[in-house]
């Protein structure tokens, strides 16, 4: 049965006294006798074995000043707080004028987690209502800056980490986690944090950020989330050279050694948290893909850099098309450059293969592939045998620096092109329509070559989704100046839209935040065992369809993150539906309810409940 998002006291009354019987995640009945004098029937509440100082200071239970008479009495924290009950109105009015105080985005991201630290509740509701806004600063781009800084800002922990030292122990530590239910487990490496590379333990904070969007955007509960850390080391000579830096101070494991440390830690999670979905973040290419294809099959997992990355960059893809007056099934018709080779461009790219060939009007994968020319910090992967760029040597594909690269990148060499070709040469070559940035190197995106983009197409679409901002293949402004105004633009980190000769040139963001929570909510509802490849391309189209006509006119492809809610909605249903179809749902389908209605019903919502103590034996 899909559980009961929030908890429901269900009272029978006598004269003096209500007898409570409290169902809680495990559905297990809990009953406890008692006066509740501000309860009525079917009232939801928390429950808590706590008391006193303990309830104050533990932030799923904390409403600060806003614990009733009542509960001050019940909980023994009467006097422990200010006098006045404050509603969480007003909670907000003084946390929001405090947070304007916060000189700089890093400052905010330090306030913003010290009120994660006391009170979640009051935390999520501020995020909820303030999406846009605060997605920037506990998400990117200050959520890099915090990464960078993590050794330094650290104040008090949160989630879970695995380091080498605990190899042989991980199946006994997981149960140090205070959780039962864990819904979504984001995990990190930390070897490849957004665009600035390995950032070791200090990684923390991306898993924690996401896991802030998938309660915030997803609605998963915040009791429901564990973030991870896997500390195999760092080959980041600053940190290892840092008294300060918190993670392990040696070289990253490599080789067998690594994906035993990685299998031990998959072992401990099932064993604990076999239902649970695993989100695996910002891990390096090859080992991103290596682990995706040892576990897709085995676990409920993705990898969010390959694959919700693709399903939100083939959304704007789709849209785009749609925004130049074309059915979004002509995307055969396009001619894509992908700069970056890394997991996010190969991901890319294979879902946009995955969706031509749906599409059916490619003979082939391989013709597919013909549509898209990849290029890696050494340029175009082309011809060998046609020489390159800055060697007249011809050299045969497997030799030299490009022995590196494997199978995957492989499908996208051009035969009949030089490999190395500089991105402005490749433009000129083969004059694309979409140019797409997974590089993580910022302005790659030259002025040469966007302006010979510009030359070969209407409106062309420009997508440096790299992050955080100056990490940027290139900036709003940038691409609207080159373009005269015509492009298409989305970033990976938020920018301003851009005034150009009196038109307001939109920007949108292209980022896996608008994929993953409702993903996520999706897979939890539904309680599927594996997550699909069918799953990202419906996801990218339930996305691509989410914007009007005249949205897409002016520019917009699809809702921004201030509508995370709605557009996580959307895509859960849709993930629900082909979990049933594909037959990987676990939970049974509620009688009388749409699929909606219960996505909708398991959202939830940061409110303050009334909170009981119920005796620990019960
Ligand atoms: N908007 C979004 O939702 C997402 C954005 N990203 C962003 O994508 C970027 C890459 O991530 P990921 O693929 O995981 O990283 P990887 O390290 O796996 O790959 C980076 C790739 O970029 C290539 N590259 C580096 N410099 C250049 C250059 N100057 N010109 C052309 N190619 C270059 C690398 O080449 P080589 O192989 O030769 O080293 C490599 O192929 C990051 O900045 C990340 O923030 C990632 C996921 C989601
Ligand atoms: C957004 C994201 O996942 C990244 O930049 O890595
Ligand atoms: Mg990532």
């Amino acid at each position: 049965m899909l559980r009961n998002p929030a908890l429901k006291a269900v009272h029978s009354f006598t004269r003096r006294h209500v007898t409570c019987q409290v169902r809680n995640y495990n559905r297990r009945a809990l009953t406890t006798t008692a006066t509740f004098p501000d309860l009525r029937m079917e009232t939801m509440v928390q429950t808590t074995t706590k008391h006193g100082m303990d309830v104050i200071h533990d932030p799923l239970l904390s409403k600060g000043t806003a614990f009733s008479l009542s509960e001050r009495e019940r909980l023994g924290i009467r006097g422990l707080v200010p006098p006045r009950t404050q509603e969480m109105d007003k909670q907000l009015q003084r946390i929001i004028r405090n947070l304007r105080e916060c000189r700089t985005p890093l400052e905010k991201f330090i306030f913003m987690t010290a009120l994660q630290d006391r009170n979640e509740t009051l935390f999520y509701r501020l995020l909820i209502d303030n999406l846009e806004e605060l997605s920037q600063i506990i998400y990117t781009p200050t959520v890099g800056e915090a990464c960078k800084r993590f050794h330094s800002i650290y104040r008090r922990s949160r989630g879970m980490y695995f380091s080498s030292i605990d190899r042989g122990q991980m199946a006994a530590m997981i149960h140090n986690w205070p959780h039962d239910q864990v819904d979504v487990i984001v995990v990190t490496d930390g070897s490849r944090v957004l665009g600035l590379g390995d950032l070791g333990a200090n990684g923390m904070q991306i898993p924690i950020g996401k896991l802030s969007l998938y309660v915030a955007g997803g609605g998963i509960r915040p009791t429901s989330i564990l973030p991870v850390v896997l500390d195999v080391g760092t080959n980041n000579e600053e940190l290892l050279n840092d008294p300060l830096y918190l993670g392990m101070g040696h070289r990253r494991l490599d080789g067998d050694e690594y994906y035993a440390f990685v299998e031990e830690w998959v072992h401990a999670i099932q064993s604990r948290y076999p239902n649970a979905l695993i989100q695996f973040e910002d891990f390096k290419y090859p080992h991103a893909y290596n682990l995706l294809h040892k576990y897709r099959d085995r676990i409920c997992c993705f990898n969010d850099d390959i694959q919700s990355t693709s399903a939100v960059a083939l959304a704007g893809v789709l849209a785009a098309l749609k925004a130049r007056g074309k059915p979004i099934n002509a995307l055969n018709e396009e001619r894509i450059v992908c700069v970056g080779a890394g997991s996010a461009g190969v991901g890319v790219c294979e879902g946009i293969v995955d969706c031509m060939v749906e599409q059916g009007k490619v003979k082939s994968r391989e013709e597919a592939y013909g549509k898209i020319w990849m290029l890696d910090q050494h340029g175009l992967i082309g011809n060998v045998h046609l020489g390159t760029a800055d060697t007249s040597k011809p050299m045969p594909i497997g030799i030299g620096d490009r022995a590196n690269l494997d199978e995957r990148q492989l499908c996208y060499l051009k035969k009949d092109m030089r490999d190395r070709m500089n991105l402005e040469e490749v433009v000129k070559a083969i004059k694309p329509t979409v140019i797409l940035g997974l590089s993580g190197s910022p302005g790659v995106f030259n002025e040469g070559a966007i302006r010979a983009m510009a030359e070969g197409v209407e409106k062309p679409v420009v997508f440096p989704l790299s992050n955080p901002t100056h990490q940027s293949e290139c900036t709003a402004e940038q691409a609207f100046h080159w373009t005269d105004g015509r492009a298409i633009f989305a970033s990976g980190s938020p920018f301003k839209d851009v005034e150009y000769r009196g038109k307001i040139c939109k920007v949108n963001q292209i980022n896996n935040a608008m994929s993953f929570p409702g993903l996520g909510l999706g897979i939890t509802v539904s309680r599927a065992s594996r997550v699909t490849s069918k799953m990202f391309m419906e996801t990218a189209i339930t996305i691509a369809s989410m914007a009007s006509e005249d949205q897409l006119k002016s520019g917009v492809l699809f809702p921004g993150v201030g509508s995370l809610r709605e557009v996580s909605k959307e895509v859960a249903v849709k993930v629900c539906e082909i979990a049933y179809e594909e037959d990987l749902a676990r939970a049974q389908l509620r009688q009388g309810m749409s699929l909606k209605e219960i996505v909708e019903e398991s959202m939830w919502d940061p409110e303050y409940v009334p909170t009981i103590r119920i005796d620990g034996h019960m």
